[in-house]
């Protein structure tokens, strides 16, 4: 049965539908103007196109949204479009923008400011549908994994938790330890109370001689218990006061209220219905056709034999021969009355006959009055035209097409649409009537078009007595010939290795390899940290902000996320086949990767030197191991191939220590098999380096598209940090631990660093003992003073490396006031 749902809901978020459409349309109305002028201000370019930028991810957040929640199956169906145009015309803005200010970075406070809206806003929603589409294949997925991994004794869990062997005799003896370290503490417990009783017995015997006095005793108790009333009702007070002024979260605070529990059931509820919606959407689309076939077929397929006979008597009529029969591949009859009557038809074949005869008359009058171009005249046309190409214009985008066509579905059909019926949100009959007569149609017509090429055969040979010209036959099959070969030549340069196996056995065989491994359960939103407030403040006054953490999460959805989770987004956006992730040990970078996986439900597969070390050697070796590889991340998309420490691929020099390892194995693969990936192959390669200074630039940089800086925590960052890392490992925060202070002296220190410290302080026993002994920043300080910081040279190092890589020189150029903007160029490159 079909849980029901709250007609409010089903309004509100046809409501938040309706809107979102407006705002997009009036959005869509806008681009053309403002991005086709030519422009000359880069700082007008970068702020028109930020303006865009944001809001579409706005725009898209909503999208997301009421396509996660709505249940109507066919609206899901436009929406899915318009969600897809609109997340490929964002990465297309932020690619125009990388391109104009020759950064991955860009900081839009200023304009965030201008909107009235706050950063959280311009954050990036992963959409829902990546994971829930894939469920069921994800997690048979999974299994199969696990199920390998056990069958070849290759434990997870012992990965996570290295378990160590011990002797039996070492392990009796451990067991005994603790067994007597048990009793003695119980025994030492029960002389303690014993100890105590007796002594209780002494004071009271003593003390019962010494007070005489009973009303002095009561005083006395009075007074301790009205100081100790007093002081919790003052503390009292003064904790109302903090949460009064705002200094203090009020209590449960933290808490998760009832609303939200409550909103997060309606959420689980909609989803299933909209699952059983769908369900019974799929199963509509094949009865009802199977009725229009039954019902309406035959009517259709009279009425296009009429139809297709009354052309050929009108065009015998008019031209005074029968029209030929266009063939199968031009798409047969459909292409002369595809949305036409054949009254239209026959206008058509009018109207193209005069439009000939004047084409013919025009020609010969333009031969006889062809003026010759003057030098002076070609020479202004072609600097006005380099005029324009210093100019900034906006590369032509793939998506505003399909984002119009679903703009204009939507007010086609549903703007007005009457669905005071449809309670349930369930589908609408008469529009997959609509759409599927035009598939019958189209269906019957091929079978039509067979019957009807055979009666003008047979018109011909009886009223003009005419054949078919043997030489056109010929050709054709000739045609036919030339395209068999080339498909032969194609099959033969693309071998197949291994042809005769399963991509079921060369899975199996990667896992046991351990070059496909299970990707960590962590999402991008664990990965914490802080939107940087001072981005534009900071660059007016030419000084180049760090990035923020919340920058690398967006980057890595932008160019990690969406490609792999959206078909759609990977073929025509701005095509992103790998990425470099560096930065100082402990920032995260192998969590970014993992989240990758978990966000898009990608295979992860582990390319690090010292992982592939020893396995499949040799040069054929090599190739069969990538073979493999890219054909199982092709075949089971998407994949995520991932080289730790990849720098050791590209080392300029070989340590002594690391030469038996062949380290450098992939270095002239790669550019190869990046040339193989196409658009349509969701499979990412992402290098994670501590080191990069140890690679040779050039090829480094030639094989990574994107290379984003991981930088270490900002003071906004490690507050949140220490904070939410502190609550995540069961520790509870009180007035007593000074988290800002903690944030302040622990500049310099990673992520990785504060996890270690955390784990290190707060220990099953320290948690117990929080109620008595609240915890405080000290702790975590002393703790944390025995690690080493990424120190400024360190941080340096890493911008001075950025500096050289292509995009870092352009930057560096264009402040310095080299050749600055992107027209210039693109200028060259048309040159
Ligand atoms: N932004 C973050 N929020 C929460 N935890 C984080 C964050 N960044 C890193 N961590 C945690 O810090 C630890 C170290 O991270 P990780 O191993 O991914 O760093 P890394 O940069 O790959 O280090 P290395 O270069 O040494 O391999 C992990 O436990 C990870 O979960």
């Amino acid at each position: 049965m079909t849980p029901c749902l709250s007609t409010e809901e089903n309004r509100m978020y046809n409501k938040m539908w309706h809107q979102t459409q407006e705002a997009l349309g009036a959005l869509l109305d806008k681009e053309p103007q403002k991005m086709v002028e030519p422009q000359r201000n880069q700082v007008f370019i970068f702020q028109t196109l930020a303006t865009f930028y944001i809001k579409y991810v706005q725009i898209f957040r909503n999208l997301e949204n009421v396509y996660d929640q709505i249940v109507h199956p066919q609206k899901r169906i436009l929406i899915r479009k318009v969600l897809d145009g609109v997340m490929g015309r964002i990465l297309e803005l932020k690619n125009e923008m990388v391109e104009l200010e020759l950064t991955e970075f860009h900081y839009f406070d200023d304009i965030l400011q201008d909107l009235k809206l706050a950063p959280q806003q311009l954050d990036i929603p992963i959409p829902k549908y990546f994971l829930k589409e894939k469920l069921e294949v994800i997690k048979g997925r999974e299994k199969i994994l696990a199920q390998i991994l056990a069958d070849s004794g290759i434990d997870t869990s012992e990965m996570k938790f290295p378990v160590k062997s011990m002797p039996f005799d070492q392990a009796v003896k451990l067991i005994q330890i603790a067994e007597r370290a048990r009793q003695g503490r119980l025994r030492a417990l029960f002389m303690k109370q014993i100890y105590l009783q007796e002594y209780r017995a002494k004071q009271s015997k003593t003390l019962g001689k010494k007070v005489t006095d009973s009303w002095a005793a009561a005083l006395c108790i009075q007074k301790v218990w009205r100081r100790f009333h007093q002081c919790k009702k003052t503390e009292k007070l003064r904790e109302e006061e903090m949460i009064f002024l705002g200094m203090n979260p009020p209590p449960l605070f933290n808490e998760v209220s009832a609303t939200v529990i409550q909103a997060e059931k309606v959420d689980r509820l909609r989803n299933e219905v909209q699952m059983k919606h769908e369900e019974d959407y799929r199963e509509a689309l094949v009865t009802i056709k199977n009725d229009l076939k039954l019902i309406e077929g035959l009517d259709i397929k009279e009425n296009l034999q009429d139809q297709i006979r009354h052309w050929f008597i009108e065009c015998r009529n008019l031209t005074g021969t029968f029209p030929d029969y266009p063939d199968i591949e031009e798409g047969g009859s459909a292409i002369i009355f595809s949305n036409k009557t054949i009254q239209q038809v026959i206008e058509d074949i009018i109207a193209n006959q005069e439009e000939e005869e004047k084409n013919e008359k025009k020609k010969k009058k333009k031969k006889e009055k062809q003026p010759k171009k003057t030098k002076r005249q070609k020479k202004g046309t072609k600097e006005k035209n380099k005029e324009e190409d210093e100019k900034w214009k906006m590369s032509p985008s793939l998506f505003l097409p399909a984002m119009k066509e679903g703009c204009n579905a939507y007010k086609e059909i549903w703007m007005n649409k009457d669905e005071s019926w449809n309670f349930s949100q369930d589908f609408d009959p008469e529009l997959i009537k609509e759409e599927k007569r035009k598939e019958l149609e189209s269906e019957i017509r091929v079978q039509v078009d067979e019957l009807m090429r055979q009666e003008l055969k047979n018109l011909k040979l009886a009223v003009d007595r005419e054949r078919e010209h043997p030489a056109k036959v010929g050709k054709k099959k000739k045609k036919k010939g030339k395209k068999g070969k080339k498909k032969e030549k194609k099959t033969k340069k693309d071998k197949d290795l291994t042809a005769d196996r399963t991509i079921e056995s060369l899975y199996k065989e990667l896992v046991e390899e351990g070059l496909l491994i299970q990707a960590l359960k962590v999402n991008l939103s664990d990965y914490i940290g802080e939107y940087s407030y001072l981005g534009t403040t900071l660059r007016q006054v030419s000084i180049e902000p760090m990035p923020s953490l919340l920058d690398v999460r967006q980057l890595i959805t932008l160019y990690g996320i969406w490609p792999l989770g959206s078909a759609a987004v990977h073929e025509k956006a701005p095509l992103v086949k790998s990425l470099l992730l560096a930065g100082p040990s402990g920032v995260g970078k192998k969590m970014l990767v993992h989240a990758i996986c978990t966000e898009t439900g990608a295979n992860l597969f582990n390319l690090s030197s010292s992982n592939i070390a020893g396995k499949y050697p040799g040069k054929n070796g090599l190739q069969m191991m990538l073979h493999a590889v890219f054909k199982v991340a092709r075949q089971l998309q998407p994949s995520v191939v991932w080289i730790e420490d990849t720098e050791k691929t590209f080392y300029k020099k070989v340590p002594n220590a690391e030469k038996t390892n062949e380290p450098k194995r992939l270095k002239r693969h790669l550019p190869q098999i990046l040339k193989l990936l196409k658009p349509d192959d969701r499979i990412l390669i992402v290098g994670t380096t501590r080191r990069p200074f140890d690679a040779e630039l050039q090829p480094f940089c030639r094989v990574y598209q994107k290379i984003i800086l991981v930088p270490r925590p900002d003071y906004a960052s490690r507050y949140v940090l220490w904070k939410q890392i502190i609550e995540r490992n069961g520790g509870v925060l009180t007035s007593a631990l000074n988290v800002s202070c903690l944030a302040k002296v622990t500049d310099g220190f990673t992520q990785g660093h504060i996890v270690k410290v955390v784990k290190a302080v707060l220990t099953d026993q320290r948690i117990r003992r929080q109620i008595h002994k609240p915890l405080t920043a000290v702790e975590f300080i002393t703790a944390i003073t025995s690690m080493d910081p990424v120190y400024k040279e360190e941080e340096e190092s890493f911008k001075n490396w950025y500096a050289k890589t292509p995009l870092g020189k352009k930057r560096a150029l264009a402040i310095t006031g080299g050749s600055t903007e992107k027209a210039k160029d693109k200028g060259k490159r048309k040159e």
